[in-house]
């Protein structure tokens, strides 16, 4: 039995954000994982998101192989990601749908989108929720770059400038009649944050201390309207391992569950030097500077998402 959580509580709409700053780096340290509340994402829109995600996916099998993913954009189907090989050779018992950015003129036309016909207000409930997820995500970094000593407009002109955003939609089935096989296998996400919101349907666990053996899996709890936000590899890199890019799954509860992830990356030509704020001479880098195009190429030719070890 896995014990249950209490993360900690980031509200997006205080008005001291000296205070809200510095709970967010507590939180970074401490387990690389907090809730956002008052984040500006309606409920009503997420409500139609999930309604929308639930309605592509029922779709035959065929229809959503013909949106295949191409270019990081599209479906993947069940057990075509396997985060963790060691956990079940079958692989990951989840299907999914990405979409890139918006923002980028050039790449936002290779998004691929369900028929009109079939989904008519797919797309603009996608779109939108891009949009919102954006200025959320764009705030928050504003608070972390405060966390970080850094000036709040740091990651605006650097990471945010052309953002790399995807969201992906996730569908975790029910009963599948296979034991121990993992929605998600254990993993960190490979870059800057990540924003979740889920169904309220439990699964998702954390495991505070990676390189320990045996792993301690502690249950993350639903907060209604809460995002849970964590920190990706790429951060854990740019702050010398100050802030933890910290190991989660998804494990099986025979229930059907949907979540919403949304993954803000610095654009290819980031440089990703440690910040000055996070190293002295007792604490070196550890890791040489590096361009983001570099880290995510790596992450690609490994075709996983766990830690990067170079
Ligand atoms: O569905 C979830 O709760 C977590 C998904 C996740 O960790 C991921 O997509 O990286
Ligand atoms: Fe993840």
């Amino acid at each position: 039995m896995a014990t249950k959580l209490s993360l900690p509580m980031v509200d997006l709409s205080s008005p001291d954000p000296l205070s809200t700053s510095n709970s967010i780096r507590q939180a970074c340290v401490d387990y690389g994982f907090f809730y956002l509340v008052n984040h500006g994402v309606d409920t009503e829109l997420l409500t139609s998101v999930f309604q929308q995600s639930a309605n592509f996916f029922a779709l035959p099998l065929h229809y959503k192989l013909s949106l295949s993913r191409k270019e990081y954009r599209g479906y993947t189907p069940l057990y075509s990601e396997n985060l963790d090989p060691s956990s079940h050779p079958k692989g990951d018992a989840k299907e999914s749908y990405y979409i890139g950015n918006l923002e980028d003129s050039t790449s936002v036309n290779l998004n691929q989108w369900p028929s009109q016909e079939l989904l008519p207000d797919w797309r603009p409930t996608m779109e939108s929720l891009i949009w919102k997820l954006l200025e959320a995500g764009k705030k928050l970094m504003s608070l972390i770059a405060l966390s970080l000593n850094l000036d709040n407009d740091f990651f605006e002109k650097t990471a945010l400038n052309k953002p790399d955003a995807f969201l992906r939609l996730l569908h975790y089935p029910g009963e599948l009649g296979y034991e121990n096989l993992c929605g998600a296998s254990a993993h960190s996400d490979y870059g800057m944050i990540t924003l979740l919101v889920t169904d309220g349907v439990p699964g998702l666990q954390i495991c505070k201390e990676k390189f320990k053996q045996p792993r301690v899996w502690e249950d993350v709890s639903h907060v209604e309207g809460a995002f849970i936000v964590n920190i990706g590899d790429l951060m854990e890199r740019w702050t010398n391992c100050i802030y933890r890019s910290t190991l989660h799954r998804v494990i099986p509860t025979g229930k059907e569950r949907y979540s919403v992830a949304f993954f803000l990356d610095p654009p290819s030509d980031c440089l990703i030097e440690c910040f000055e704020s996070c190293c002295s001479e007792s604490s070196p880098p550890r890791y040489y500077q590096i361009y983001k195009l570099l880290i995510s190429s790596l992450t690609m030719i490994k075709n996983t998402r766990d830690k990067i070890v170079f």
